[in-house]
């Protein structure tokens, strides 16, 4: 599928699964490039910390540095409509976020009217674990350039200084999960549609388990992660002045730490915003809406 025909306005059938499959794949690239960018820099654990800042103390802001970072461009964003769409989330509060300067487009209502944002957890494990493995390697080679300096033990480790530069890069790895994650209510607005009958006993129990058996594809999963570290292979390769790849100088970044982000956070976390999706798929609807839909024939 074309990159034109993912375009939400100019599709014909939005909800089509091989349409929403191909945005994940397409997404793929863009996490991957976005965390070889982030991978240059050191860990910079400082920037993830509430209180390390005294400036921003002085400005009135409590958060951490990248949280500052995700308010300040999040509000720009805010104002040019981005959380008006229905794949954009942001990871400031809403009620912190300036309203739009362009009046909201009308964009077709294709989701059920919910509340799912998975936009906490997404940052929690960003930083905990994703940052600290993909900057091992920069974080290492910084280590070293110090000690060759004559700085040795805790100065040694983890801090490049390069706060802005590191932020930057952060706020665009989020926003490319986060879309990602969010994604997941397209997937299961789509299953949902094609047989609402399977869904609506397990919603309305509700089951969870049930759901999540009911959405989970393996064979698709399987040949993600395939294809996934196929791509962080090539995209990561070091290539010679002349243009020759050179597998053996090293890749710009750890291929199994991408494989794994996806395998144990982005996977996991994509199923969990689908079930939650399909819990509230429901709410608010008469006994007589639920029979026509349960009656439905599967598509
Ligand atoms: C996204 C889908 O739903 C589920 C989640 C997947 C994912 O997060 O990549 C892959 C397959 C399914 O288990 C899908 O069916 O494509």
């Amino acid at each position: 599928m074309s990159t034109a025909q993912q375009n939400f306005i100019l599709t014909t059938d939005p909800l089509s699964l091989d349409r929403i499959r191909s945005i994940l794949n397409r997404l793929e690239e863009t996490i991957i490039f976005d965390l070889i960018e982030r991978a240059q820099f050191a860990h910079n654990p400082k920037i993830y910390r509430k209180g390390e800042f005294e400036e921003l103390q002085k400005i009135g802001f409590k958060g951490s540095w990248l949280e500052w970072f995700l308010k300040e461009t999040e509000s720009f964003h805010a104002k040019a409509r981005r959380y008006t769409s229905p794949d954009e989330y942001p990871f400031t509060d809403r009620a912190e976020l300036p309203g739009p300067v362009l009046k909201g487009v009308e964009l077709p209502k294709i989701l059920y009217p919910n509340n799912v944002n998975a936009n906490k957890s997404i940052l929690s494990f960003y930083t905990r674990s994703i940052v600290p493995r993909i900057t091992a390697q920069a974080t290492l080679a910084l280590a070293a350039a110090k000690r060759a300096k004559g700085i040795t033990g805790d100065d040694e480790y983890e801090d490049d200084g390069n706060y802005g530069s590191a932020a930057v890069l952060d706020v665009e790895v989020l926003g490319a999960i986060s879309k990602r994650v969010h994604y997941g209510k397209f997937v299961s607005e789509s299953k949902f549609r094609a047989d609402p009958a399977a869904f609506i006993p397990h919603i309305l129990t509700p089951n969870r388990a049930a759901l999540d058996a009911l959405i989970t594809k393996p064979e698709v999963e399987r040949k993600l992660l395939q294809r996934l570290r196929k791509k962080a292979e090539v995209y990561a390769l070091n290539f010679s002045p002349e243009g020759e790849p050179s597998g053996d100088a090293g890749r710009k970044i750890d291929v199994d730490a991408i494989v794994e982000l996806y395998e144990h956070y982005i996977i996991p976390l994509t199923k969990e915003v689908e079930v939650d999706y399909l819990l509230v798929r429901l709410e608010g609807m008469s006994q007589k809406e639920l029979e026509e839909l349960s009656s439905a024939k599967k598509a």
